[in-house]
């Protein structure tokens, strides 16, 4: 991208995340244009968008953009992260969960010089772990709390037989590592994923979920211990349109892709 040619953005998925993105490029986000889409059903996605953008089957993107905002379901992390890869570009991950089992896509980006970028997300503070992280990170714990229906539907729940609908107190429903709940929840805890990569990794995180029928947000509390600072963070989420996914998320990719063409970068 040189003075002058903005980055040319793809959008793959047109749901709570997709569509804020695609809303806030067409409202204008300085060095980026929003460039193609795509959604489950291209024609109803075509009558949705503020102008004739592209829309077009995730395997077609790449030759029309620089970049690609990855906001689908985690199945379609392969077939959309790919081509932008193999072309040495990048592609902003939110089904971080996906990743791994996905980890050719990182030796892919390496040997073609693209690049993964799985921004912060609906969570916080990942520049202090990723700080933390160069000197020596003892643990890494979260706690994500959420209400019911951001967790309903989970294949952790189905698989074990855990009831929520109706509880009248907070219930635990999972005790393990994001690497285990990426598999369980994969449409509720990519944060997990995300602060374990930053970190120390999604076997050595420890993580607990709460389904909580007095919530209205999603919470997730994390506490960090290392050798350069200990700390904890907690952040409460208002639900967007996809009861699962916080509304801080699509923001959080928003500033990334401000992030990518401006003149001045504030924290890591
Ligand atoms: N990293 C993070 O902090 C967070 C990540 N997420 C993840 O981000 C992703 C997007 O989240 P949301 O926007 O809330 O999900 P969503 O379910 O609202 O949107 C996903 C969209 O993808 C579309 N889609 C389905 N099949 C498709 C296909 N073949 N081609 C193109 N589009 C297709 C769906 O129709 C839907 O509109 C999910 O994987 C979610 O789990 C969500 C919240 C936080
Ligand atoms: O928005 C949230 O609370 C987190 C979420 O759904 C995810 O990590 O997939």
């Amino acid at each position: 991208m040189g003075k002058g040619s903005p980055l040319r953005v793809a959008v793959a998925g047109l749901g709570a995340v997709g569509m804020a993105v695609v809303r806030a490029l067409e409202a204008g986000l300085p060095g980026c244009e929003l460039a193609a889409v795509s959604a489950r059903d291209l024609g109803a996605a075509r009558a949705r968008l503020p102008r004739a953008v592209p829309v077009l089957p995730v395997e077609e993107l790449e030759p029309l953009a620089d970049l690609v905002v990855e906001a689908a379901p985690a199945a379609l992390l392969p077939a959309i992260a790919a081509p932008f890869l193999s072309a040495g570009k990048g592609v902003v991950v939110l089904s971080a969960g996906a990743l791994l089992r996905n980890d050719h896509l990182i030796a892919l980006a390496r040997e073609r010089g693209g690049q993964i970028t799985v921004p912060t997300g609906a969570l916080i503070g990942l520049d202090a772990v990723a700080a933390a992280a160069e000197g020596v990170i003892h643990s890494v714990r979260m706690v994500t709390r959420k209400p019911v229906r951001g967790l309903a539907g989970a294949p952790y729940l189905i698989e074990n037989g855990i009831e929520i609908e109706g509880i009248g107190e907070p219930l635990r429903v999972f005790k393990g590592t994001p690497r285990e709940a990426a598999v369980g929840f994969p449409a509720n805890l990519n944060v997990a994923v995300a602060l374990s990569l930053v970190g120390i990794g999604p076997d050595r995180t420890e993580l607990e979920i709460w389904a909580d029928p007095a919530l209205a947000r999603n919470v997730h509390s994390i506490a960090v211990e290392s050798d350069s600072a200990n700390f904890t963070m907690s952040i409460e989420n208002l639900p967007s349109e996809n009861p699962k996914t916080g509304r801080i998320t699509a923001l959080s990719v928003i500033a990334c892709l401000r992030k990518m063409g401006a003149p001045l970068r504030v924290g890591t």
